[in-house]
Parts: structure tokens; C-alpha cells; sequence
């Protein structure tokens, strides 16, 4: 039924403006009619909650690094003019599929329950706390990442698996920025040394090369004055169609 309706092609999947968006928030009050227009019903949408933005677990290096690339992010100011910058900060929602155009359906259709593996905890400073930036002139993105004490590995340090997800998160995102929608085919990672639990550290991806479907992508990770090489790694995506992963494929 739903499938033949849903207009889902990797064109749809585009990241809204945060600022206009409104959205079903699932947490306070039924939902409305499944065609009810995105916005019609105001008392149950609220504005997406933009996780990559500051708050009170973040500590002085998570701060600085977010300062450092915040400033030369482009943005509107209050007066409407657009400042020019390099840098652009990348919105960080807990459910994607939820904010792309036609999503808030979908979103409801599919796991309903689902949330990104990264922003899935309540508990600030907890687990996953990033931002991305991205330079669209240079083709860079970069992260950067505070660990939470819920990420434990080795005693005291963070767990392997927790590294290779950032790592997997910049340079996916950084490949759906340059290709579209990609799944991850292969990633290598180096880990060079180990990363103690709540310490901050800077990622920077590059785009290699495009070869048809793929894209190849190489990450580094440091420590966030840049002076111990934490990880190294290559990556390769491969582009697909988001109707291959709705329709299983
Ligand atoms: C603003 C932007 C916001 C963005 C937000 C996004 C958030 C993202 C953040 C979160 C990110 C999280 C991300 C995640 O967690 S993604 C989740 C983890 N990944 C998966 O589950 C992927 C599972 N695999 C597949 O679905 C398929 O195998 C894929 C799609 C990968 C390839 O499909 P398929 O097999 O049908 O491909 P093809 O036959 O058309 O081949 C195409 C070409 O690719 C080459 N090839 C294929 N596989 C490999 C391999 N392993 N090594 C080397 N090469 C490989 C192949 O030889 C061929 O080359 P060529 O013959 O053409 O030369």
C-alpha cells in the first residue's frame, strides 16, 4: 500500500533548514491523520531538537574546537544578510528519515521506534556528544567528538566499536554529501592509540576519489590540539537507491 504512494527517491532525502521545519514529535500526543500536511496540526509538532548544538556536559576542548569552526561558519544573521564563511555546521537529528522531505510518514511507517544509533541517549554527555562541520571549497568535514563514560572498552578508554562508529558518521555523511545516499562497503581503521573516556578529539575527512558507485574516503582522527594521531582509516561507500533499503532490497 504505502510503498507504491511514496514518492522516495534519493532526491527527496535532502536535510531541511531547521529553523522551518516542523515535525512530529512522537513523545507527547498521538499522531495525527496519516494525510494530514506536515505543520497543519501545530499542537502536536515541535521543532526537531538539533543535537550538535552545545549544551552543559561539554567540556573546555569539545567548546574550543566548536568555537574554532563555528565562527567561520556561513550563517543569516538577525538583520536577514548572510555572512559569508567557509565552514557550514551539519544539523544533527536523532531520526533522519523523520526530517527529509516526506519523512514524517515514513518515519512513522518504518521502525517507528528507531533512533540513530548515536543520538539515542537521553543522558547528556553519556555517549556520543559531536558535531560536524563541513567546507564545501576545500571538500572537508570534519568532527568533532566527546566521549561519554557509557562508551567503555578497554578500562577506562573507549571502545573500539564506539571509535569506528564516528568514524563511520563523518565520513558517511561527508560521502552523502558528495554522492547521495551511500552505504558503507568497507572500512579499514589503523588504531594507533587508545582514546581515554571523556576526552575530546578532532576527525577529518577527505573524499579520495569517485569511481562510478563508489567513493573512496580516508579519515584521521586526533587528539583535539591535533598532536597524537588516535586512528587513521579508508572507507569505501557505495551509492544507492533509499527505495533499495525501503523495499529491502
Ligand atoms: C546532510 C547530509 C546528512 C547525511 C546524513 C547521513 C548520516 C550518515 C551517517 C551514518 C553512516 C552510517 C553508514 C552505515 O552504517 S551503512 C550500514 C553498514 N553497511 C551496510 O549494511 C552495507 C551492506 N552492503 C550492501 O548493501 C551492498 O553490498 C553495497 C550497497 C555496499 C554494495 O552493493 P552491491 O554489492 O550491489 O554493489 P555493486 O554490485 O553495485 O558494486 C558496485 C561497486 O562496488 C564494489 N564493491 C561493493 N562492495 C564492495 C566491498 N565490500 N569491497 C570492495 N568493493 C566493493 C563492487 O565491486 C563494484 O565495483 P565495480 O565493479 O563497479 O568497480
Amino acid at each position: 500500500m504505502t510503498r507504491s504512494i511514496l514518492p522516495l527517491t534519493g532526491r527527496s532525502l535532502r536535510a531541511p533548514k531547521s529553523s522551518c521545519v516542523f515535525i512530529y514529535d512522537d513523545s507527547k500526543a498521538p499522531p495525527p491523520p496519516f494525510s494530514a500536511p506536515q505543520g497543519l496540526a501545530s499542537g502536536f509538532f515541535s521543532k526537531p531538537r538539533d543535537f550538535s548544538l552545545p549544551n552543559s556536559s561539554w567540556g573546555p576542548e569539545m567548546m574550543r574546537l566548536y568555537e574554532q569552526y563555528n565562527s567561520q561558519c556561513g550563517e543569516e544573521t538577525e538583520g536577514g544578510e548572510n555572512r559569508e564563511g567557509p565552514w557550514k555546521r551539519l544539523p544533527s537529528y536523532n531520526r533522519f528519515l523523520k526530517y527529509a522531505t516526506g519523512g514524517v510518514y515514513l518515519s512513522r511507517m518504518i521502525h517507528k521506534k528507531a533512533r540513530l544509533f548515536t543520538r539515542n541517549n537521553r543522558d547528556q554527555g553519556a555517549t556520543f556528544e559531536y558535531v560536524l562541520f563541513f567546507n564545501s571549497e576545500e571538500d572537508k568535514c570534519v568532527g568533532v567528538f566527546q566521549a561519554g563514560h557509557l562508551l567503555e572498552g578497554p578500562p577506562g578508554h573507549v571502545h573500539g566499536g564506539a571509535i569506528a562508529t564516528m568514524i563511520d558518521t563523518v565520513i558517511g555523511t561527508h560521502a552523502t554529501i558528495a554522492c547521495g545516499p551511500v552505504l558503507t562497503a568497507n572500512l579499514n581503521i589503523n588504531y594507533r592509540r587508545p582514546i581515554p573516556l571523556g576526552n575530546t578529539v578532532l576527525l577529518e575527512s577527505s573524499v579520495d576519489k569517485k569511481e562510478g558507485k563508489k567513493v573512496f574516503v580516508t579519515c584521521k582522527m586526533t587528539s583535539s590540539d591535533g598532536s597524537k594521531l588516535h586512528t587513521d582509516s579508508t572507507a569505501l561507500f557505495v551509492s544507492i537507491k533509499v527505495s533499495q533499503l525501503l523495499l529491502g532490497s
